[in-house]
């Protein structure tokens, strides 16, 4: 898979050297490459936004220099991928679905976000996510290209060792994970559930499911039931 970023902070995505996809990369798994918007700048000033339209607080980021760079950055048949509060939320079922693509080109807004008619001209011939990582506000998409890449580079083929654990994972089956133990079998006076230590597989397996189902059905319920998703109000009282 190739991965192209573009943003106004390149250096922001230096972290992508490191770990996860530094291993995808130097297994030949992940190829990113990292651009600056200001690059396809065409005035001295070097400028990337402007006041918004129908007035508002903050600047938006405009359009010219983003439809310079992605004409050069997004060949046909590459996914646009616009990491913004209001899109669609980043699930592991769309990480999975994303780990399918032959390229990736992710465009990093900043500012109050980038003019709509970007995602809406390279929507008309290809495939445009505007994605969300969470509900929070962040200060641009650099954040939110470093989370959608992990999340994808980890899914892989050959990239994970052990690809078993993939599917044991958190969300793959809609539950979240069991919690996890290792020695010493106390520590501080705690001990390890002993189950963990009988060697019954079976037992073992089952004491997980219960878990993650307890689990998933207190932290969780919109993923146990997802016409029961929580409010905002009946988030406080899981903390
Ligand atoms: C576009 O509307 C916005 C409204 C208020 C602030 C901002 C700031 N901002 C700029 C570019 C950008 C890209 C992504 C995100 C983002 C994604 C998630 N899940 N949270 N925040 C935030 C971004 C944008």
């Amino acid at each position: 898979m190739r991965v192209d970023v573009v943003s106004i902070f390149p250096d922001y995505l230096a972290p992508l050297g490191l770990s996860l996809p530094g291993r995808a990369r130097d297994r030949g798994l992940l190829d990113v490459h990292v651009h600056d918007l200001r690059d396809w700048t065409r005035d001295r000033h070097r400028t990337v936004d402007d006041t918004p339209y129908g007035g508002g607080a903050g600047m938006v980021m405009k359009p010219e220099p983003w439809g310079e760079a992605l004409d050069e950055v997004l060949p046909a048949g590459a996914t646009l991928l616009v990491p913004t509060p209001s899109g669609v939320p980043l699930t592991q079922a769309l990480a999975r679905d994303l780990a399918t693509r032959d390229h990736l080109v992710i465009a990093c807004g900043r500012y109050e976000g980038i003019d709509q008619r970007v995602a809406d001209h390279y929507g008309a011939d290809h495939e445009v996510l505007e994605v969300s990582i969470g509900d929070y506000v962040l200060n641009g998409g650099e954040v939110a290209a470093l989370v959608l890449i992990e999340a994808v580079a980890r899914l892989l083929p050959g990239f994970m060792g052990n690809a078993e654990s993939l599917t044991e994972e958190s969300h793959e089956a809609g539950l979240l994970e069991y919690p996890g133990y290792t020695k010493p079998a106390t520590w501080r006076g705690l001990d390890v559930p002993s189950v963990l230590l009988s060697g019954d597989h079976a037992a073992i397996a089952a004491w997980r499911h219960d878990q993650s189902v307890r689990r998933t059905a207190a932290r969780r319920p919109d993923l146990a039931h997802p016409s029961r998703a929580v409010s905002v109000e009946g988030l406080a009282a899981h903390v």
